[in-house]
């Protein structure tokens, strides 16, 4: 993958939070309504993602037909959408609440509509309150049938993730949402 995200040396390992969920488990959505993961947001990208071993987790979805950019084609944003989200739920193994701060990614080859994607990700390291992360995605099947599960590389990201406390960085958005659960200040 092509990338000019720098990650520094020495960063600190980080650490997964004693009950995170099983390798294999289904990470919950943090929102019902989240664009990323929510199972009820309409037109969202329902992203199924399960906690793998050590620091990293996968993830599916499906390119939807209102996905589309380019003719025939996944929209670039939706793919740095999923990136986004699929990096942002792996930062849910430390238990820690973090938003994106920066969002590198590699476009690395054209995503047709109908294409299944498995998303592998991982954090790289921590230094104070910014979480370092690394993502891959992989075309399972360009048909959208079922098949084979290692397919050929088409996107890689970087995130820089920083620690926030939800009760103080969404005190004054949470009104405005159509769900807010207790740990974000409801
Ligand atoms: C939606 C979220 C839900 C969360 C729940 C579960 C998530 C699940 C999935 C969700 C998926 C979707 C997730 C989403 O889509 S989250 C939505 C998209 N992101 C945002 O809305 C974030 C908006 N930005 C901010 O709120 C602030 O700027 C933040 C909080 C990020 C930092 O402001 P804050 O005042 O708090 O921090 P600080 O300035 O003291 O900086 C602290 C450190 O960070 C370093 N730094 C900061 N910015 C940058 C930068 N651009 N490049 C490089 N470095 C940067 C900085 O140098 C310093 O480093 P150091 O001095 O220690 O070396």
């Amino acid at each position: 993958m092509k990338s000019t995200f720098v990650v520094p040396d020495g960063l600190e390992p980080a650490q997964r939070r004693s009950d995170a969920l099983a390798p294999g488990d289904r990470m919950p959505s943090h929102n019902p309504m989240c664009f990323g993961c929510g199972p009820d947001a309409p037109n969202g990208l329902h992203l199924d993602a399960r906690a793998g071993e050590g620091m990293a987790i996968t993830g599916e979805m499906l390119v939807e037909p209102h996905f589309e950019g380019g003719p025939g084609m996944i929209h670039g944003g939706i793919l740095s959408s999923a990136f986004d989200e699929i990096m942002g739920m792996n930062v849910m193994l430390m238990g820690v609440t973090a938003v994106t701060a920066v969002l590198d990614v590699d476009f690395a080859k054209p995503i047709q509509l109908g294409s299944r994607l498995r998303f592998s990700t991982e954090i790289l390291g921590t230094q104070r309150r910014k979480i370092y992360v690394r993502a891959v995605a992989h075309l399972i099947d360009g048909d959208g049938n079922s098949g084979g599960d290692t397919g050929e590389e088409v996107g890689g990201a970087h995130g820089l993730f920083i620690i926030v406390d939800p009760s103080v960085h969404f005190r004054e958005s949470r009104a405005k949402s159509q769900f807010a659960s207790p740990e974000f200040g409801a």
